[in-house]
């Protein structure tokens, strides 16, 4: 049975049913929207007012009597909207029990408290100010935090070390991919020290931290929050999170010389981009701008520089019967680099090795403007690069390489963070849905990050979508 009330101003019959709330606007053509239950945050009621006489006098009429505080789409931005609920105080009353009954089922999956970690220095020192927008909108849907805020490098690392994490539901992190990677490394490596398992040793178990993970973006680079939630917008990242939806991602494990040398989520890369991201950090005068001044200078004028090494691809993500399945590549090389698949229009949950030769500037603009656009990169279309999905690459610089203490050849970029090997010689190794991070993306299929492409489909914009929480 519908309940005829007033919806912002208007005459309306508002019927809730365990999936959503259906509200027809009357008039002479009557208007229908739903909204989804379980894109409902908050019911917040006028208790004074509800609690009141129902026989209240027209100077005493309040303006609201129940607000439903919800989320609506506009392509991959998620914004918060309210519906204000007034009329006859037994009906309103009627139609918020039948609303509280339905929706407390979709509450009660939701998680109901979280550790929040605060960079304040990412970024362009966001973190602070973002966390003071979204924490209202956490308590809005009813989740506590406990929140602390970093005093220095690697604090992240000591504070998920002592945390008793059966007191939470999940990890909010505001802050950048350094950030998610500092707290991701310390987890995995205390989910393989608690399980008994050494960590270093590439061919043993892998333990996953069982713990959800959430990051509102507020770092130099976002590109977790790119492929999470298909944007950098907070209010976006925070709506996912509330809803509690996880979503498995594939990570990638790198060892040299019998040790591990960290996860990477968003790159790990050999070569030209480990020696961009030591020379950008050599510019730290230059704060952010470095990130946008030392990766052109060093595509557009400096020399690119060229290992020869053997490099061997193990495995297909593509075809489990390739699992023993070996190719060889040697030479010179200028970059080998691991992305997830999702930044070339690939499957999520993928990742795609490029493997570049000698690599021309203008080859290298064109690789970054796909990037950018997420479109996918044919084989053979950059001809000096090579496109595969292996499950493992292994490379090994020639010693004539190493004998010029080229300390280059020792780095290794993993999501941005610079590592000095002891070898020159690496093994990335792909994790399939290795960690569990707050994403609903995947419930959404239209807007699963499109390529930008002009045949790219557009996102959902309607509030009700089919989900499962
Ligand atoms: N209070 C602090 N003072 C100094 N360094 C800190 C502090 N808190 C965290 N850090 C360090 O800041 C580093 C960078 O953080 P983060 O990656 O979030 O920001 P970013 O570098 O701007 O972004 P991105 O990595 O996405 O480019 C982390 O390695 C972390 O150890």
């Amino acid at each position: 049975m519908p309940n005829v009330l007033t919806v912002d101003g208007k005459i309306t019959e508002c019927t809730v049913s365990e999936q959503e709330l259906r509200i027809v606007i009357q008039g002479r053509k009557p208007k229908e929207s739903t909204i989804a239950l379980n894109d409902v945050i908050e019911i917040e009621k006028n208790d004074v007012a509800l609690n009141a006489s129902t026989d209240q006098s027209k100077s005493a009429k309040p303006k609201w009597l129940c607000k439903v505080h919800y989320i609506t789409r506009k392509k991959l931005i998620w914004k918060q909207a309210t519906l204000c609920i007034t009329g006859q105080v037994l009906e309103c009353q009627q139609f918020i029990s039948d609303l509280q009954l339905h929706f407390q089922k979709v509450y009660d999956q939701r998680p109901k408290r979280f550790l929040v970690l605060v960079n304040p220095i990412s970024g362009g020192r966001y973190g602070q100010s973002n966390s003071k927008r979204i924490l209202p909108m956490f308590e809005r849907a009813g989740i506590t935090c406990d929140v602390k805020v970093s005093e220095r490098a690697k604090h992240f690392e000591e504070m998920v070390t002592e945390y008793d994490f059966s007191t939470v539901d999940g990890i909010v992190i505001f802050g950048g991919d350094g950030s998610f990677s500092e707290v991701l490394n310390r987890l995995l490596r205390i989910s393989h020290d608690k399980a008994g398992d050494n960590f270093n040793d590439i061919n043993g178990p892998f333990i996953p931290c069982t713990i959800p993970i959430g990051i509102i973006p507020s770092g130099t680079g976002n590109g977790l929050s790119v492929t999470e939630y298909g944007n950098y917008d907070v209010v976006t990242a925070a709506l996912h999170i509330i809803k509690g939806n996880i979503c498995k991602i594939s990570i990638v494990a790198d060892y040299s010389a019998d040790e591990l040398i960290g996860y990477g989520s968003v790159i790990t890369a050999y070569g030209f981009f480990g020696d961009m991201m030591y020379y950008t950090d050599q510019k730290r005068w230059m704060r952010r701008a470095r990130y946008a001044v030392m990766p052109l200078y060093m595509i557009i004028l400096k020399t690119h520089r060229l290992f020869n090494a053997e490099i061997t691809l193990i495995g297909s993500q593509l075809n489990q019967e390739d699992s023993e399945k070996e190719e060889k590549l040697d030479g010179e090389f200028s970059n080998v680099a691991f992305f997830p698949g999702d930044v070339f229009g690939k499957a999520k949950g993928t990742w795609v090795v490029l493997i570049f030769r000698q690599t021309s500037r203008l080859d290298f603009m064109r690789l970054l403007g796909k990037m950018v656009n997420r479109e996918m990169l044919q084989e053979g279309e950059i001809p000096s690069i090579t496109i595969r999905q292996p499950s493992r690459i292994r490379i090994k610089v020639n010693p004539k390489n190493l004998g010029d203490k080229n300390f280059l050849n020792y780095l290794m970029n993993v999501d941005g963070e610079i590592h000095t090997m002891k070898q020159a010689h690496v093994t990335m190794k792909l994790l399939p849905n290795a960690v569990s991070v707050y994403s609903s993306l995947h419930l959404y299929p239209d807007s699963v990050l499109p390529p930008r492409t002009p045949t790219s489909a557009p996102s959902p914009d309607s509030a009700a979508a089919p989900e499962e929480v």
